[in-house]
Formats: structure tokens, sequence, C-alpha cells
């Protein structure tokens, strides 16, 4: 790296300040404007230089008073006068002498913000296109969230995407503030981890110790198990809740005995769990606390919803946000599956009871729902959380579609033959309705047709891990190819998440009334592709 250079563009800079102008015309075009940080006499940017490969190579330049720059870990360095001008690389140990000084590049709490918006990042390249596009929109990105199960299947940990997401906030110079989310922890150990990693929130997935059988059971069943329980515990919950209405805005929560009951045998397990974690966790970490419960087999009914909201306040216990099982389908990868009337109707009172209580509603496999966020958007009054995940890897593969479609059909035949790898993790339609495309239909000319197939869509969206670490002889046999071919594309895949995420975000504040009005706005009309 030529040092001099280097530092002459420091000195261009603070002159740059100290003239009152902008940054938007420097002498080395690779430096990446919207990362310099300029205090008292002290610079920092990130320095974009592509490489033989046409990849971007991402290099942290600090200026800094030379009895303070030791904090960093320096490629080269080069003294002047009071100062050491070093090269470093975006690893851990800069963005933590980093974040010493910029206090943004650490992840904050949901709690002040109306709106916030989850958007999992399963490559750890998505980050910087994200940020740009919620820049001045008013709506808190999530940008590290990866469930338990991602970092699993990809062979991730939460420290890498930890750090993507913050080295992408410096680099975006985003100080509006951001969140980073240890997603679906079931258990103490996932959520220690999560806290040590240093994510402000946890999403508490109860599904282990909610009870599933309850539901099914006859109302004779379930008033039997029932009055298994102390007598106190059975004077309790029947002095609180039997055959009462509780008003919450202009709606209204009525448990008849097999609410309350259904209600107690399903949920309290995980009510005490929540709890527990509240204690031990929340409250002595500061955190941010979402509770979700999406993942059942069974919808959440608004008199559960009260119930565990309810039981939670006695407790003293609010969390920022919940995840009720919302009437209808929220798959993976598709659109809203259900009457959306009724899904209106059913989440007008679970809204009032999440105003009632003083919390947020969360909407989880929130990607793709383009025909239901402007019902999100009208009626979530007391702002939203919505969180996709697996939907920007989708537009990963869009990528690798359009550049090496050969690819793409190796990757989607392999997915297709070897969908049973994931029928312990995810549930969707595509396991069992045999829509998928076959892959003997499937050819480099269509193979882009697979990411606009619901069932298609699932196969991908689901086999990330299973594509990404399948080894032949020791070998990758897809992920080198993969990332050689989105490192190349960079500036494209940026682009198709740019139009994604804002197909979500435009819809859910209102810009537009409908998916049609939404799709035909910002679906490129012609292959934007041969732009890049
Ligand atoms: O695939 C996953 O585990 C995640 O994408 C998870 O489903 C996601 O974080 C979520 O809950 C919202 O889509």
């Amino acid at each position: 790296m030529d040092l001099k250079s280097l530092l002459s563009d420091v000195h261009e800079i603070l002159a740059d300040v100290d003239a009152g102008k902008g940054f938007d015309s420097l002498s080395n075009q690779e430096i990446y404007a919207p990362s310099i940080q300029v205090d008292r006499r002290n610079v920092y940017f990130i320095l974009h230089h592509k490489n033989e490969k046409g990849y971007v190579e991402k290099s942290l330049v600090v200026y800094e008073n030379r009895l303070t720059a030791g904090d960093f870990e320096a490629r080269e360095s080069m003294e002047d006068v009071d100062s050491t001008l070093l090269v470093g690389d975006l690893n851990e140990k800069n963005n933590v002498a980093l974040a010493k000084r910029f206090a943004w590049i650490r992840p904050v709490s949901r709690r002040n913000y109306k709106y916030s918006f989850g958007l999992g990042d399963r490559l750890g390249n998505a980050s910087n296109a994200h940020l740009r596009l919620f820049k001045n929109r008013g709506i808190l990105p999530v940008l590290a969230q990866q469930s338990i199960r991602e970092l699993m299947l990809m062979h991730r940990t939460n420290t890498d995407v930890f750090l993507s997401a913050s080295w992408a906030v410096f680099e975006e110079g985003f100080d509006y503030g951001w969140g980073a989310d240890g997603d679906h922890v079931k258990t103490e150990y996932e959520v220690d981890y999560a806290v040590k990693v240093g994510c402000s929130m946890i999403t508490l997935d109860c599904t282990e110790v909610i009870n599933n059988e309850a539901v099914n059971l006859s109302d004779e069943e379930l008033d039997q198990r029932f009055n298994e329980l102390d007598e106190d515990q059975k004077k309790y919950f029947n002095d609180t809740y039997l055959n009462k209405t509780f008003k919450v805005g202009d709606s209204e929560v009525h448990f008849t005995k097999h609410d309350l009951e259904e209600s107690v045998l399903t949920f309290y397990d995980a009510i005490l769990f929540a709890a527990q974690i509240y204690r031990d966790y929340v409250v002595p970490y500061n955190l941010d606390f979402e509770i979700s419960m999406d993942e059942t087999p069974y919808q959440t009914t608004n008199p559960n919803h009260y119930f565990f909201a309810n039981e939670l306040h006695r407790r003293g216990i609010t969390p920022v946000t919940m995840a009720p099982r919302f009437y209808g389908e929220f798959q993976k990868a598709i659109d809203y599956i259900g009457d959306k009337d009724r899904f209106e109707r059913e989440l007008v009172v679970h809204e009032a009871i999440a105003e009632h209580f003083g919390y947020r509603l969360s909407i989880h496999s929130g990607s793709d729902k383009l025909s239901v966020y402007e019902i999100i958007g009208r009626v979530a009054k007391n702002g939203w959380h919505v969180k996709t995940a697996g939907t920007n890897w989708l537009e990963a593969c869009r990528v690798i579609a359009h550049k090496d479609p050969k690819l793409m059909v190796e990757m989607y035949t392999y997915a297709y033959e070897h969908l049973d790898d994931v029928k312990n993790f995810y549930v969707f339609n595509a396991q069992t309705d045999g829509k998928a495309p076959k892959p003997e239909t499937i050819n480099e000319e269509n193979v882009l047709s697979v990411l606009s197939d619901d069932d298609g869509r699932q196969v991908m969206h689901t086999m990330y891990g299973s594509l990404m670490n399948l080894k032949h002889n020791y070998h990758y046999v897809f992920r080198d190819k993969f990332w050689d071919v989105l490192k190349k594309n960079q500036d494209l895949y940026d682009r198709f998440l740019n139009i994604h995420i804002a197909e979500h975000i435009d819809l859910l504040q209102g810009k537009y009334k409908s998916k049609e009005e939404a799709l035909d706005a910002l679906e490129p009309k012609t292959d934007i592709s041969k732009e890049y």
C-alpha cells in the first residue's frame, strides 16, 4: 500500500473538513466516502480495492494520535508528526477499537423505535445494501439476525454475524441505530451465547416449552387435565379468567372454559420459562426482549395471546415485541396463505392486546408476505417488527442464476433431490405437495424461473446449509464457485436486495397500497443483470 499517497489523502480530507466541503470529489476514488469519520484531527475510513479477480478488497485506514493508535492492529503503518497512519483488516480487534470511538457501531435496543425490521443475512454481505436502503426511513434495521438453526446449518458463528453487521454499519456511516438479535434461542445456553457475543436483543423461541397437545384435547379431556392442577392454581386461573371479558382498546377478549383451560395447559410452562429468562438475562444485561410462538403448529388465538401477555404483566414483564402465530400460513419465502379478511380481523385484536400491554407485534417469516403488508402497516398502529431472513439468500441465488446459470441448475437439482436434509428443521408446502419444479425440467435457459415459483423458492430457501457445505474429496462442491460469482457481482446483488426489501418496507409504510402496485413500481421491467 502506498502509505505516502494515503497520507496525502488524509490531509486532503482534513482540508475538506476545514473548508466545510464534502467528500464527493476526493482524489483517491478507492476511499469509500460514506465510511469517512473525522474526529478532531483523527481520520478513519474504509478503502475499496478491486483485485485482479474482480473482488472488492476492503481495508481500514486510521490516522490517529500515536498515543492511542496502538488500539488498532496494523498490517502496515507510518508516523506523521504526532500521529500514526495505519492500514488494517476489517477484523474483530479493529472493530473493538473503532467501537471505543464510535458507539453507534454497537447495536441498540428497539425499545425506542416504533418500526424495526429483521434482515437475517445468511452470507454476511447484505448489510451494506440494506443500510443504504434504510437511511432516513425511520425504521431500525436488525442487521444481525440469524437463528441458531441458521448458524448451525450454515456453519457460521454469531460472532461472524455480529461483526459483518457492525463493519457494514461503520462503512455506511449509519449512526441511526441498528439491532443484533439472538434469534430463535430456545435454551439458556443459546441465550447466553447471544448475550456474550454482544447481541442487543434476543428472540426467545418458546416452541420447546409450549404444550401442543392441549389444543387437540376434547373439552372433557381438557377439563380433566386442568383439574389435576393444584387447588390454588385452579382457583387463581378460574377467578382471574373464567367467563371474563377483557376490554383491550376497541376490542374485547372473552375467556370461555375451553379458552382458559387450553391457554393454561398450552402456555403456562412457556410463561414461567420466559419469566426465568427475563429475570436471569433480560434484566441483568438490559436486553431487548422478544418472545416468539410463531413456529408452533397451531394458531395463537386472541385469548391465548391475552393470557400470555397478562401473566407476564402480572410478573412485571413487558417484552419489546411478541410474535404470536397468526391466523393463516406465514411459510418461508412465499406470500401469505389464508383468508386475508379473517387475518385482519384477528390481527386487530392481537394489536389491541399488544397496545394494551405496551409492546409491539412481531411478524415472523415476514419475508415475501407482500399481500398482507398493507394490512399490517395499517392495523399495527403501535408500530411493528417484521422479520425476514432467507429471502436475502434467495436474492444471492438470483445473481447466480443470472451470472452462472449452470451452477444454479446444479444447486437446484441437488437441493431438490436432498430436500429431506431439512425435514427436521422446517415445515413448508414444497416438502409434501409435489409441486416444486422437477430438475429434469430445469436448464440454463429457465433456471431463473425457480425463484419465482413458490415451491422452487422454498426448496432453495431452506437448503442453504446443505448447498454451501457440501463437499466431495475434501473440496466444497458449490461454496467456492458460489462465492466467486457473488464477489464478482456484489453490485448486482446489492441492487437485487435493494429492490426486494424496498417492496417489503414501501408496502409496510404505506407508500404502495397493494402488492401489485409495489411490484409494478419496483420490479425491473428489463434484465438489469446485463447492466453489471
Ligand atoms: O431460517 C431461519 O431459521 C430464520 O430465517 C428464521 O426463520 C427467521 O429468523 C425468522 O424467524 C423470521 O423469518
